[in-house]
């Protein structure tokens, strides 16, 4: 199989606009098994965490740190994902974290406008060097609550973030002079495709009151030598074993290990 790459208009896409969208990143077959396992994983949902949104309403995430041989892993060890971070950070990476994101229908709450890093700064990661990657395992659309983001809000560098519910949320002041300035994109995505975001863009997402559940998967890199001050985590400065783009469909199917350490904890006030 022809596994895709970042081209250099990808590499200059997000350098500008602080995102960039490759369709189909994934085939069809890796995300059945990725989804098909998830959606059975017991580990997972044990580990789940509830996150309330301003409205009250509730998304439910498994969030975990270091890297095993579940098919999750396989993805985020994969030349696919770690390659594609690298050459968008220009260095080498290392994994700081991976989510599933459950957006369930009818209740998955909403996200707040915020920058990833408005978190992590808390986190103790002195430089912005940091990426996300989002892979959604079913459609998303603005039905279901998807990701928006304002292109090009990652040259703003990074902006106060106070409480909002139980999530972290940014300035709004500056957030509204940004969107009579910059372009809010809806982020659509069918299953397969991946968004590579700076942590400096601004996003939100609606509340999911749809039929449909919106899944998704994020792993989030830094540069390897971008060590947090904070924290007992290990995996943000171990070199990723990577593993070829073939992982996913070759190696025995495995769910998480519940060794792991997962976020067990919603952020409060
Ligand atoms: O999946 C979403 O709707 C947004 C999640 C998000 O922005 C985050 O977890 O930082
Ligand atoms: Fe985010």
């Amino acid at each position: 199989m022809n596994y895709k790459r970042l081209s250099e208009t990808d590499k200059k896409n997000f350098e500008e606009d602080g995102y960039v969208i490759v369709r189909g990143y994934f085939q069809p077959e890796e995300i059945d098994r990725i989804y098909g396992m998830a959606q059975h994983d017991d580990v997972l949902q044990k580990k789940a965490i509830d996150r309330g949104d301003a409205d009250g309403l509730r998304t439910k995430l498994s969030l975990w740190y270091n890297l095993d041989d579940s098919i999750y892993s396989l993805m985020a060890r994969g030349e696919r994902i770690v390659g594609g971070a690298e050459a968008l950070l220009n260095t080498e990476v290392a994994h700081f974290h991976t989510k599933l994101m459950q957006k369930e229908p009818k209740k998955g709450g909403a996200w707040e406008w915020h920058q990833d890093y408005g978190y992590w700064y808390k986190d103790g990661f002195l430089f912005p060097d940091m990426i996300s990657v989002m892979t959604a395992l079913s459609p998303a659309n603005r039905e279901n609550g998807c990701l928006q983001v304002i292109k090009g809000s990652h040259k703003m560098d990074r902006i106060n973030h106070g409480f909002s519910g139980e999530q972290v949320g940014a300035d709004m002041e500056r957030v509204e002079e940004a969107l009579k300035e910059l372009e809010l994109v809806y982020v659509e995505l069918e299953p397969g495709d991946t968004l590579f975001f700076h942590c400096n863009l601004l996003h939100r997402s609606d509340a999911n009151l749809s039929d449909h559940p919106r899944w998704s998967i994020i792993s989030v890199y830094n540069r390897i030598t971008n060590k947090p001050f904070k924290g007992e985590n290990t995996s943000s400065y171990t070199p990723i074993d990577r593993v070829a783009d073939e992982a996913i469909l070759e190696t025995e199917l495995h769910g998480i290990s519940e060794e792991l350490e997962f976020n067990e904890t919603v952020t409060k006030k």
